[in-house]
């Protein structure tokens, strides 16, 4: 139900306005001013979709209200009607964000043409900034997820190295074991990069049998294996612009190594079965919990691919070598999980943040906010040194 306003001095002119309106369409809602400032109350009251305001009025003119009316609303689209005499001022308004004008008097077909197209535009204008705000919804979200926490030594030069590589196309390989924020690194490079305006696609090299792998990072043709029902694009081209992260990369299959060493180097793949070659511009990051040096030493991973890969080394270490992260992890991870459960925040005695500290955290950082969420759930409040004895089994 479009609102629209009418700011016009002469009634006769307002009344042959509303008419052709409301005849056109019976959802148009129209209210009427009879001066600028009139007009401008109720711009101010209320979101109309369109203004058609006349040029030359008294006590404030069109071109006045058009300026003050776009500082109130950016968006509303201003459609001037303009006298003999006043053209001039009628093009001064297009250039200071009127959407169109007409001639008095107003041609029927030609005011009904300009209405629909503003009202079109403004309904996309809304649209679009709905979408701009449910993405910024979405990604504060996101980055929420993959929120760093921590300020040993060793963190903050992971940091200084995200922000150096990120917004470079060089490829990243990061090391360290399961649970210490690999996939966290990932995502900090890809969301600082010039690429976050496309998605980080995720393959965990190590979840897909080998026998499957080509086709999920390089897609296939119908009929090319049993299965294969109908063409399917593969990672690499969804990741097209945007950035694809091989995590696990150490548990690729030797085959599946080749091939992706030739779409690093060429920048082309082929999918399952297909002769086409298909270029792909995507930036690679890469992450195992794999000694790559020993695997290479094995045959089991391709020394060529590992210095493509390799371009920038990223080694995150264990929990157990920056033990100093521990408190404001456990804090974080508190506030989180007593988010999570609806519960007020649990606190946890000095004494058990040292009994914490006191750990070895093989499972890492994955492992220290299972056992945060286990003390939570058992523990007494505040969680105490005895509560840390007592479930955290080791
Ligand atoms: N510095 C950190 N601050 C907050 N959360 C973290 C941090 N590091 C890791 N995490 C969290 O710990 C969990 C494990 O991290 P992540 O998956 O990035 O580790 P990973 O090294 O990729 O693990 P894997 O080798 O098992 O795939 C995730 O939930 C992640 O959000």
């Amino acid at each position: 139900m479009p609102n629209i306003l009418i700011i016009e001095d002469e009634p006769a002119i307002r009344n042959v306005l509303r008419d052709i309106l409301t005849d056109e369409d019976k959802t148009f809602k129209v209210e009427e001013a009879g001066d600028g400032e009139e007009g401008l109350e109720l711009i101010k009251k209320k979101d109309y979709d369109l203004v058609i305001c006349d040029i030359k009025m008294p006590k404030k003119d069109g071109l006045e209200v058009l300026q003050l009316a776009l500082n109130i609303n950016p968006d509303l689209p201003f459609l001037m009607i303009s006298g003999h005499g006043d053209i001039e001022t009628a093009v001064d308004c297009i250039k200071k964000g009127a959407y169109d004008y007409i001639s008095k008097p107003p041609d029927l077909n030609r005011l009904l043409n300009s209405v629909r197209i503003a009202l079109d535009r403004k309904s996309l204008i809304k649209q679009n900034r709905t979408l701009k705000d449910e993405n910024k919804a979405l990604k504060r979200k996101v980055s929420e997820k993959y929120e760093m926490i921590g300020n040993s030594d060793a963190l903050n030069e992971i940091r200084e190295m995200i922000n150096k590589v990120a917004s470079t196309e060089a490829r990243v390989l990061i090391t360290g074991p399961n649970g210490t924020g690999k996939e966290l690194v990932a995502h900090h490079i890809h969301e600082k990069s010039d690429r976050n305006k496309m998605p980080m696609i995720e393959v965990n090299c190590a979840a897909i049998p080998s026998e499957l792998i080509e086709s999920e990072l390089f897609g296939h043709m119908k009929g090319s294996f049993t299965g294969a029902h109908k063409d399917k694009a593969g990672k690499f081209e969804l990741a097209n612009k945007g950035t694809i992260f091989l995590d696990e990369i150490g548990d690729m299959s030797l085959s599946a190594q080749a091939k992706v060493l030739r779409a690093l180097q060429e920048g082309k793949i082929t999918r399952v079965g297909g002769d086409k070659e298909i270029n792909v511009d995507v930036r690679v990051l890469a992450a195992t919990n794999k000694d790559l040096a020993k695997e290479i030493e094995e045959g089991n991973f391709r020394e060529d691919l590992y210095h493509r890969l390799a371009v920038i080394l990223i080694k995150v270490p264990g929990l157990d070598e920056r033990k100093e992260d521990i408190e404001s992890l456990v804090e974080y991870f508190a506030e989180k999980i007593a988010i999570g459960h609806g519960e007020a925040k649990k606190e946890f005695s000095k004494d058990a943040i040292e009994a914490l500290k006191a750990q070895s955290w093989t499972g890492n950082i994955r492992e220290l906010r299972n056992v945060v969420e286990r003390l939570i759930i058992l523990g007494e409040n505040p969680v105490t040194k005895k509560d840390v004895a007592s479930f955290v089994i080791k």
